[in-house]
């Protein structure tokens, strides 16, 4: 199988499908790899690509992160992608932008384009163009904010509205650095995640608790549905509880 290099992309204005992760890439490289198939959505690559790290990759997913303006959606992605937290003044997220990176997942080269969406509500017509092509959602809620955890039902229901139905979904309670002004307590986002069976883990983007573990989760997932090989076994929920028992509840 040929092998892409992962473009690079800040498309705020750009349509749905413009950057997409199965898009055309520059003939670059080749060599083979695991066999992978085209899943729902995801688009195996035909013609090798790069990244603006000059990163090659297999397989390309969509991941969007959603949450309520605030619960530090930007930070998050920035904490991925950079290693750095963004702190001083909050400056909020207009429209949409993403960002790449590549992971290797069991050999295998995974790209990642992952959108940045504003929380806001004025915005929110622009996210739901969006959610179709997700093949992943981050649904973030913030453990200082009340109101963020309240509107996740709210949430979800967009979500099952808009997105695929097949997308792969993960709950995220941010900001639990903050522990003087928790006002949202972990067993509370975990009963959530349990009724609506979705994965959850508390996150920080300031500490860097479990950042890599929530978005690799996502990824190992994605390639495990598109890879063909059914002796493979890989359970999302399974993965996430083993991750986070094994790291005593505080990965970084
Ligand atoms: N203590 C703490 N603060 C955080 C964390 N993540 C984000 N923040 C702060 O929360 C504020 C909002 O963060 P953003 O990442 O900009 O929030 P957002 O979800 O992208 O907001 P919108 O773009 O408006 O949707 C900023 O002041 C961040 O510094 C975290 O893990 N811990
Ligand atoms: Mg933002």
């Amino acid at each position: 199988m040929s092998r892409k290099k992962a473009a690079k992309g800040k498309a705020p204005n750009s349509s749905p499908s413009a950057g997409s992760p199965g898009g055309k890439g520059v003939g670059k490289a080749a060599r083979s790899s695991p066999s992978i198939v085209q899943m729902n959505g995801v688009v195996h690559p035909s013609r090798p690509s790069i990244s603006s790290s000059n990163e090659f990759y297999d397989i390309a997913f969509k991941v969007m992160l959603v949450g309520d303006s605030g619960v530090g959606k930007t930070c998050l992605l920035v904490r991925f992608k950079d290693g750095a937290f963004l702190a001083g003044s909050f400056i909020s997220t207009v429209g949409i932008d993403f960002r790449n990176k590549v992971l290797t997942i069991d050999g295998v080269q995974v790209k990642l384009q992952i959108w940045d969406t504003a929380g806001q509500e004025r915005f929110r017509s622009v996210t739901h163009a969006y959610y179709r092509d997700a093949h992943a959602l981050l649904l973030l809620y913030d453990v200082t904010n009340r109101s963020s955890f309240d509107n996740i039902r709210a949430w979800l229901t967009e979500i099952h509205e808009y997105a695929q139905q097949d997308v792969v979904l993960m709950l995220l309670g941010n900001k639990a650095d903050a522990t003087h002004n928790r006002v949202v307590k972990r067993e509370d986002g975990e009963k959530l995640a349990k009724e609506f069976g979705v994965p959850f883990m508390e996150t920080s983007a300031r500490s860097g608790l479990n950042v890599e573990l929530a978005f690799t989760a996502v990824a190992k997932e994605l390639k495990h549905r598109s890879m063909k090989d059914p002796s493979e076994k890989f359970k999302l929920h399974e993965y996430v509880n083993k991750e986070m028992k094994g790291a005593g509840c505080c990965r970084t």
